[in-house]
């Protein structure tokens, strides 16, 4: 079986999903000529009967989100601020393909002004089966870096007297780092990030939305101010030498005279905090909180529309198989199963925390049937009140690229169709 390495997968990934970067791919002859492929590249794609053809790409498309209250007029200028043309996508509001596919984006004032992000076309197809409503309140589990969240959160905002709430879940901190960022620069409200291992997640939507007393903000920064002061106080600075952490606390035993402030190697100064290092990642915490309104937790109110983005092995992404030249390395039996059994918790925890008659959107950037077909199947036989509906209106003028999965009502978005590649599926709750 063919695909992918493991270490690592979160890092990697960031960069090809933090999808504005100047990802452009030059070496996508591999993929153009199925002659050349690997021959366990060619045997991966015959066990998951995935047509030889689908990652058949002479290029990598590159898209950009622009924001839905940009004016329609400002088009002319993001084109001369990019030095392209942009192509809109019939089937997908507010997306453009970037005509010239090595444009750098993030210099352009545009995109530093939060106007417009980097996105793919599938994942936007995946927010377009979510269909979020004004108002609603949606769980994004393994949420980071969190364009789809950014997505997600301008639809239900789309009518300020509704006071939806999209609240993301994730298991890596760095990654959750970046979502927070995004949040911030496009100016998110209503939004909660949880750091947790997202199969033990089990906090609802907020059900009290009130704006904030100006006394409550004015108690929250001087509380918050206090808190800052103590800890400065508290904290020694450590720093790193020779590998090893050493504290610049004058009471400390193991704190030598040489205690050097630079670190041998790179000659910086290195600060840790004794707190942060011994932070667990498996702790759920609240990393976010868009202080704009109250989002009070509720023992009652269940998610309108979920999410659950699940980590995977990334096969499907041209990106990913190019700029890893991962092409023929091995998925272990092992690794597989350790993979499968995450992603149905995933969705159980995601259908568990879905309001009746709600929609839970199940997605992966992978081609292998376990991970796919089989987890939502798995999703079916154990819980009699799951149904797959159809994730797409069909009455567009132009159709939506994707193939049909391996069950009715399952979808695979492959790149030869001009996206990356993606599978999607939508239950409901009865
Ligand atoms: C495909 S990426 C998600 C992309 C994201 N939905 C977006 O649109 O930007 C998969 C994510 O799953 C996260 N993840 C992996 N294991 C997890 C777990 N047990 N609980 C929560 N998140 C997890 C990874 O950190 C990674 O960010």
């Amino acid at each position: 079986m063919v695909m992918m390495e493991n270490e690592n997968t979160t890092n990697q990934e960031n960069i090809i999903n933090d999808e504005e970067d100047e990802q452009s791919i030059d070496n996508t002859e591999i993929l153009f000529n199925q002659n050349n492929y690997p021959k366990e590249f060619i045997e991966f794609l015959k066990e998951n009967q995935v047509p030889l053809d689908s990652y058949q790409v002479k290029e990598v498309p590159r898209f950009i989100r622009i924001k839905p209250s940009t004016p329609l007029s400002y088009l002319e200028k993001i084109e001369k601020q990019l030095n392209t043309k942009l192509i809109a996508l019939n089937w997908l509001p507010n997306f453009y393909q970037l005509k010239d596919s090595k444009t750098k984006i993030s210099s352009s004032e545009c995109y530093k002004k939060g106007i417009i992000y980097g996105m793919d076309a599938s994942s936007g197809a995946a927010i377009l089966a979510l269909d979020p409503q004004p108002g609603d309140h949606v769980l994004d589990i393994c949420c980071a870096p969190g364009t789809k969240l950014c997505m997600t959160s301008d639809i239900i905002h789309q009518n300020s007297t509704n006071y939806g709430s999209v609240t993301g879940v994730d298991i890596s901190s760095s990654r959750l780092g970046s979502c927070k960022t995004l949040l911030k620069k496009y100016q998110i409200p209503n939004a909660r990030l949880f750091i947790s291992d997202a199969s033990n997640f089990d906090i609802k939507a907020p059900n009290h939305l009130d704006p904030i007393p100006q006394d409550k903000i004015q108690q929250r920064k001087e509380s918050k101010k206090l808190k800052l002061q103590q800890k400065q106080q508290q904290q020694q600075p450590e720093y790193i030498e020779n590998n090893k952490i050493v504290n610049n606390n004058n009471n400390n035993n193991n704190n030598n005279n040489n205690n050097t402030k630079e670190d041998k190697v790179t000659g910086k100064r290195k600060y840790s905090s004794k707190k942060s290092s011994k932070r667990s990642l498996f702790d759920l915490k609240e990393l976010y909180f868009s202080n704009q309104f109250w989002m009070r937790y509720s023992n009652s109110q269940y998610y309108d529309r979920v999410i659950v983005d699940a980590e995977c092995s990334l096969d499907a992404s041209v990106r990913h198989l190019l700029l890893h030249s991962k092409i023929g390395v091995h998925l272990t039996p092992e690794k597989l199963i350790e993979l499968t059994s995450l992603q149905k918790k995933l969705i159980q925890t995601g259908f568990n925390l879905l309001k009746s008659g709600g929609v839970l959107v199940y997605s992966t950037c992978s081609f292998i049937k376990e991970q796919n077909e089989f987890v939502v199947q798995w999703l079916l036989d154990n819980n009699s009140n799951a149904k797959l509906i159809p994730a797409f209106k069909e009455n567009l003028d132009t159709p939506i690229p994707y193939s049909p999965g391996f069950i009715e009502n399952t979808y695979r978005f492959y790149p030869k169709n001009g996206t990356s590649g993606l599978f999607i599926s939508k239950i409901q709750k009865e």
